[in-house]
């Protein structure tokens, strides 16, 4: 319980002390930002100083003055994303990489050979975020990373929804007839299903679009195809066959963005919120958890469930029907709401009665753009 309510305590409204002007106000020292630079003085603040500056000349422009940082200065803005360094499971020109420069157009992006690299990277200061795909609009769920979730500390700080366009690349001068495999991940070989059908040759996987567009480059395949970007061909200098291939045009990846410390969330732009919780036993449980967000008009985006590794299986006695056997389940749910709002905060607490476990994972922008 006491667990519980750190977690959510961790989320509830933010306030900065001090910034409240009173009518009688104390001396205040004011530190003024200037560069790397930073000066305090002490200063009377009100009537008295106005007395004692009168007939003064100032010889500054006041406004030129820096002004106090606000929530605004605080967050991560697209100016100084050239100093993020962003990890990703892939090599360089892989849809992740194109996510993480969305995000963050000026990163440096650091590839990893596994997720679980690519967030052990970030615990070990080794690049600020990680970013990490979580669903696909034709392919479902990416359950790995629901799993690698819980069992590292990050918190959600962003989402990037990429459009994924995948194109048939081979070596300059092969042609289509030539072909007699095509590479990729498996998810980007199972989502062109119908043009890979037609061209009829062999399908290989890999661990990611851009490591077959580097093998086929670097051993000078020229039997070979991948399915890949149109970034990893101009990487690895192959040719763009065919464009768009995927059986359904409007092929989307949603990516996470995950980092060390959460960011503060905000009531000015859409924001969402992502949790994970287990639920005791009992008829319609899932349904009252679940009301606790629509009594409080708070949209779902998503829910997915997981089974709880520790203790797949409850045995539940029954005098009438002998021993019977339950699945355990995560229950992961997005949310349109941030956790500012003090109706998200009354729907945690509300959910924390039904709940035998409540972790935020993050509370975060919502990515609008396509
Ligand atoms: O292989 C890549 O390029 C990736 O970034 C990985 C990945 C995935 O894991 O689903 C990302 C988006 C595409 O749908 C295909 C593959």
């Amino acid at each position: 319980m006491a667990l519980k309510c750190v977690a959510l305590l961790g989320w509830s409204h933010y306030e900065f002390p001090g910034w409240n002007q009173s009518s009688n106000p104390a001396p205040v020292t004011v530190r003024w930002f200037s560069g790397h630079r930073s000066i305090s003085s002490s200063v009377q603040v009100g009537k008295a100083s106005a007395t004692h500056n009168q007939g003064r000349k100032f010889h500054k422009d006041l406004t030129s003055l820096p002004k106090p940082l606000t929530v605004a200065d605080l967050s991560v803005t697209p100016d100084d994303s050239s100093k993020v360094r962003i990890s990703f499971k892939g090599t360089l020109g892989s849809y992740a990489e194109d996510a993480a420069l969305k995000a963050y157009p000026k990163c440096k992006t650091v590839p990893c050979d596994e997720f679980e690299d690519a967030f052990k990277a970030v615990e070990l200061w080794l690049a600020e975020k990680a970013v990490l795909p979580i669903e696909n609009s034709s392919g479902g769920s990416i359950h790995r990373n629901y799993d690698l979730l819980l069992r590292h500390r990050l918190h959600i700080v962003g989402e990037v929804q990429l459009p994924v366009n995948f194109c048939l690349l081979a070596l300059p001068g092969v042609r289509m007839e030539q072909l007699k495999r095509v590479l990729s991940h498996p998810q980007a070989l199972a989502l062109s299903d119908i043009f890979l059908s037609k061209l009829g040759v062999a399908r290989e996987n890999v661990d990611d679009t851009a490591s077959a567009a580097q093998y086929v480059a670097s051993n000078g395949l020229r039997d070979a195809a991948v399915v890949a970007s149109i970034r990893a061909a101009q990487v690895y200098g192959l040719n763009v066959l065919a464009e768009k291939i995927q059986d359904d045009p409007d092929n989307i990846t949603r990516f996470l963005v995950f980092a060390r410390d959460p960011i503060i969330s905000r009531t000015d732009k859409p924001f969402k919120t992502s949790i994970v919780f287990t639920l005791e036993e009992g008829p319609g449980i899932l349904f009252k958890a679940l009301a606790v967000f629509a009594l409080r008009d708070i949209n779902l985006t998503k829910i997915e469930s997981r089974p709880q590794r520790k203790r797949p299986l409850r045995v539940v006695d029954d005098s009438n029907t002998g021993a019977a056997k339950y699945f355990d389940y995560l229950f992961y749910i997005d949310f349109e709401a941030s956790m500012a709002e003090p109706r998200a905060q009354n729907a945690l607490v509300h959910l924390q009665e039904f709940a035998t476990f409540l972790r935020v994972l993050g509370c975060y922008p919502m990515d609008t753009t396509l």
